[in-house]
């Protein structure tokens, strides 16, 4: 049995309440690990720790050659543990073990790239238009980072927001989502490996309505950066106004998968089946929202229909499995919430819409892939982040139209279009309010671009630059290099 403990002022310590919490592998539902089960007060002494360690100026006033340095390592060290940490994540997760190495290979290039960024920013001169005057831009740390990671990508978004926090000299306490805390629990452990200065690498494990709260409302946190759903977001901007520190959202997404006649079809039906069932659909650019041209919808339906029904689902750790189960029975309820309320608008179901009956998956949380077709804009089932194996389908005769159809929720996260003409995928693309589209693919990511939403999928961006740069202050220096008496008051 694992256990593992909370790493607060460079100590392992137990959380104050003694509690310890059970980690569930969602596959079979066997307890994997038991962690120290936090308190808002734990939070507050972690809080303090990182407190100290950056007034104290020792890690934000290194070298940032240096700093990129000790960050370039952590990256070394998981690529040292990839395998266990893999196998970890798939444990905590049920996604399946190549899914988790993939996750890994992403990790450490997250970490390199931001640790090559460290000293790469020197600053800017600024062309004074006041005589005898010299005018500069520097960034510094923004301080305190308190940092809330979810539980359906759980190492790969932790990692994030670890590497651009640290790279720009801030510290850092860091909570991950209380079901899937392994993966992060051991990077932290791989940082202390490292040897950062004490303080400047935080753990806080337990609730988000208690510990999570606590670093989005502490005078002490300078920046709140959280990836999670958009309810929670909602009240961590609310708790973030208490000392108005600098906040980072990443929300949900209810993305649409544009496919023009003109596509390649074959190609664009095998995506649309990664889009929306990968990870059983547990993502947040998921494309669970499928618009396809009315002169080849009953087609290309027919093609999705064909090959989801064959999806496997089973053991993340086996070879053949191509999907695993939801996080949780409370996830699944949702997910079937969902399911009924679609029903009830008269969206038509096509495939799946019930749990599975193969008896070796009975004590995982599955869930069959699922389709609705002839589904409109306006209903819920269309409108709202899902977040498990759900596709909606709806037909568009026009560009104006699917433009239109796209932009039709609160979300703004991603999509993608499918065509043979690249006039109209820059039409498309140059009307869609989103942060990622993709033209003629589905799902990339890398750390050189960055990644966030429009609208309700959040605020900020992480990744590429600016996911840096989001992690600095700017100051203006100026100085007269000619001072005299302004003889104002006389
Ligand atoms: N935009 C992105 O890049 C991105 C990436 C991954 C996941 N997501 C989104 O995350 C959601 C799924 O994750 P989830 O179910 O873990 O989300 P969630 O909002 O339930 O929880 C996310 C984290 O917030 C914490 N939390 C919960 N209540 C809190 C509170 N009141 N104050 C502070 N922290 C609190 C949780 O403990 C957890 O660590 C989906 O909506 C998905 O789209 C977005
Ligand atoms: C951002 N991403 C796609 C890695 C995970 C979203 O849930």
């Amino acid at each position: 049995m694992i256990n593992k403990k909370m790493f607060i002022n460079g100590e392992w310590v137990d959380s104050l309440s003694k509690e310890v919490r059970e980690i569930i592998n969602p596959y079979n539902q066997e307890v994997i690990a038991k962690v120290s089960e936090g308190t808002a007060q734990d939070a507050k002494l972690a809080i303090l720790a990182a407190r100290k360690a950056f007034d104290n100026g020792d890690w934000a006033t290194i070298p940032a050659y240096e700093r990129g340095n000790m960050v370039n390592k952590i990256a070394d060290l998981i690529e040292r543990d990839k395998a266990e940490l893999a196998k970890l994540e798939s444990l905590d997760t049920g996604k399946t073990l190549i899914e988790s190495k993939a996750d890994m290979e992403d990790i450490i290039g997250v970490f390199r790239y931001f640790a090559g960024l460290a000293d790469k920013d020197g600053g800017e001169i600024i062309e004074s238009p006041i005589p005898n005057s010299k005018s500069r831009v520097v960034r510094e740390p923004v301080g305190v980072c308190g940092q809330i990671s979810p539980w359906n990508y759980p190492l790969l978004q932790a990692s994030w927001k670890i590497a651009p926090a640290l790279t720009a000299g801030n510290t850092i306490v860091i909570k991950p989502s209380e079901i899937t805390p392994l993966t992060t629990v051991k990077v932290t452990e791989l940082i202390e490996e490292v040897g950062f200065p004490k303080g400047v690498v935080n753990l806080v494990l337990g609730p988000g309505a208690t510990v999570g709260n606590e670093l989005a409302v502490s005078n002490d946190v300078d920046l709140i950066s959280f990836t999670g759903g958009i309810e929670t977001g909602k009240k961590i901007m609310q708790a973030a106004s208490n000392n108005v520190k600098k906040i980072a959202l990443e929300l949900g997404g209810k993305n649409p998968n544009i496919v023009f006649a003109d596509c390649d079809f074959e190609t664009a039906v095998d995506q649309a089946l990664n889009a929306v069932f990968f990870h059983a659909g547990q993502v947040c650019s998921a494309g669970a929202r499928l618009l396809v041209e009315e002169t080849i919808h009953d087609k290309f339906v027919e093609a999705i229909l064909e090959r989801a029904k064959r999806i496997k689902l089973g053991n993340g750790f086996d070879e053949d499995t191509q999907s695993g189960p939801l996080i949780s029975a409370e996830h699944r309820a949702k997910v079937e919430k969902y399911i009924e309320i679609g029903k009830a608008e008269g969206a038509n179901l096509v495939l799946g819409g019930k749990r599975p009956e193969d008896p070796e998956l009975q004590n995982g949380f599955f869930y069959l892939p699922t389709i609705f077709i002839d589904c409109k804009s306006d209903m819920r089932i269309v409108q709202e982040e899902v977040f498990g194996p759900v596709l909606t389908v709806e037909r568009f005769s026009s560009e104006e139209e699917v433009i239109q159809l796209a932009n039709d929720t609160i979300y703004g996260l991603a999509g993608a279009v499918w065509t043979n003409d690249s006039r109209k995928a820059e039409r498309v693309v140059s009307k869609l309010r989103i942060g990622t589209v993709w033209i003629n693919d589905f799902h990339p990511y890398f750390a050189q671009a960055p990644w966030g939403g429009y609208k309700q999928s959040g605020l900020g961006r992480e990744l590429g630059k600016t996911g840096l740069e989001e992690y600095t202050e700017t100051k203006h220096i100026f100085e007269n290099i000619a001072p005299q008496p302004l003889y104002w008051f006389k």
